[in-house]
């Protein structure tokens, strides 16, 4: 499913430019695409901010570390051991198995309610599906442990960690101030950095647990294909135990959680909030479904794949709300040039996805939801990059479209959705990292009559 920027360079070539802005905007466009090919590994650094090296082990993590043999190495083991599409096709149950679990907490709500709908705070039951999938495929803490909170599907240890993630997250974003005002961070002003480290020691004392938990399981004798990713990472360390450290595997784990967790459920709570205030489009989604997988069974992660419409649906979302609007910040190792411009050696390279999804120059009506724009290859050559380009590319995509697209799928598939009121949804956007809704998605969910017998059995 890698629908990102197929045909380099031919949307700028397709037809002249109308004005001298739109001939500009083309030669930034050509400028942000350079730093990706011919300066790729120029770009392929990171900027050292300290915020951020406290919570990845002084930047050793993969999404912090600097080009070279350690980042290789990493990615190296994330993209062949723990995210590829034969390791997440493997995946394929257990996310389906929290996805289930989600739909039939719903759908208890709906039932126990005396109209047969229940208002439901979306935004927080997309975070945690979201969360108890990386939970499950980093370390099945679901194995060993029955369901305790009535009110949520996470395990155990997922809440436990989203409590500890809780903490880290505004103070990260305190810490910003901090990582250009030198002063701030010599005399600790406001004792960011003590609570930063406190939450910090807290999360790797909780990863080490997971750690030991699944090497548990596997000295019982787990010899299963599916194998967790800490499974995967342990059982390597068994003939390389100089490179699979533990050290290394609470680093790797921390940075997938973080890079995996907010991102993919932002993504789902933009996609349902624009489909609420397009019902139109929710009921052309849905009829595609009926069409294509019928009411007498859930949806799968295969139906996905051959769910068109759908895959349109996930990707407008991510050209309108790219869950990393500025990617990740980039910094060049070496003096360059680019678009006639010279560009010294430690250069920091930030590329405004959000801007170049949206520039008028090259997408039709940019600000409106029209998944119909991507149908059979329309838009194909232009420049679509939620999750960034060349080396540094993201590597859990396969895993997010995967997770995005069942959740979405099978919200559609089993509900009729409604706004709350009527009102329609708020869509102001937050600042940050990421992009999230101000106001926290909640929406009327009904059961659908023709679901009724699949939903019935969930329970
Ligand atoms: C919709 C969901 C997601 C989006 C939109 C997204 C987007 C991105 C973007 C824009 C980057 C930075 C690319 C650059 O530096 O140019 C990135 C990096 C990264 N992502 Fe994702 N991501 C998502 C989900 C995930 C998931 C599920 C995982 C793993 C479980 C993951 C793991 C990572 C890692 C480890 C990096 C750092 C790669 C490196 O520096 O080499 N992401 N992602």
């Amino acid at each position: 499913m890698n629908w990102v920027a197929r045909r380099e360079g031919e949307a700028a070539a397709a037809s002249p430019p109308r004005s001298l802005g739109e001939a500009e905007q083309r030669r930034g466009e050509t400028r942000d695409r350079e730093c990706f090919t011919e300066h790729d590994v120029t770009f392929a650094n990171r900027p050292r901010f300290e915020s951020q090296l406290l919570v990845s082990f002084n930047g050793a993590a993969l999404a912090t570390a600097s080009y070279g043999a350690h980042w290789r190495n990493l990615r190296r083991i994330v993209a062949v051991q723990l995210l590829s599409a034969h390791r997440v096709g493997l995946m394929s149950g257990l996310i389906a198995g929290e996805v289930r679990a989600m739909v039939r907490r719903m759908y208890r709500a709906a039932a126990a309610s005396p109209a047969g709908a229940a208002r439901i705070q979306l935004k927080r039951r997309l975070f945690e599906v979201s969360l108890s999938v990386l939970m499950e495929t980093i370390a099945h803490t679901k194995a060993t442990r029955p369901e305790t909170d009535p009110d949520t599907d996470m395990s155990v240890e997922a809440q436990e960690f989203k409590q500890v993630v809780d903490e880290i997250i505004p103070h990260i974003g305190a810490a910003n101030l901090w990582d250009y005002l030198p002063a701030l961070r010599w005399f600790d002003v406001f004792g960011v950095r003590r609570k930063i480290l406190a939450a910090v020691s807290r999360r790797d004392a909780f990863l080490r647990r997971l750690i030991d938990a699944e090497r548990r399981r596997l000295d019982d004798g787990d010899e299963s294909e599916k194998k967790s990713m800490i499974a995967v990472l342990l059982t390597l360390q068994k003939t390389e135990p100089e490179v699979y450290t533990d050290n290394m595997i609470t680093a790797l784990t921390a940075n997938l959680f973080g890079a995996g967790t907010e991102t993919t459920s932002t993504t789902s709570e933009w996609a349902m909030s624009l489909l609420l205030n397009h019902p139109d489009t929710l009921k052309k989604a849905q009829a595609e479904i009926d069409a294509s997988v019928g009411n007498s069974r859930l949806i799968t992660a295969d139906d996905v794949t051959r769910l068109g419409y759908l895959q349109c649906i996930v990707r407008e979302t991510l050209r309108l709300y790219p869950a990393a609007p500025m990617l990740l910040p980039h910094e060049s190792s070496a003096d360059c040039k680019v678009g006639g411009y010279n560009v010294p050696r430690g250069s920091m390279l930030l590329i405004n996805a959000y801007a170049i999804h949206r520039d008028p120059a090259v997408w039709e009506e940019p600000e409106k939801f029209m998944p119909e724009r991507f149908e059979d290859g329309g838009c194909d050559g232009n420049l679509l990059m939620p999750f960034g380009m060349g080396r540094r590319r993201c590597p859990g995509e396969t895993l997010a479209l995967r997770t995005v697209g069942l959740v979405l799928g099978t919200l559609i598939q089993c509900f009729d959705w409604e706004r709350v009121d009527g009102v329609e949804v708020d869509m102001t956007e937050g600042g940050g990292l990421t992009i999230p809704k101000v106001v926290p998605l909640e929406a009327m969910c009904r059961p659908r009559d023709a679901m009724g017998g699949v939903l019935r059995e969930l329970v």
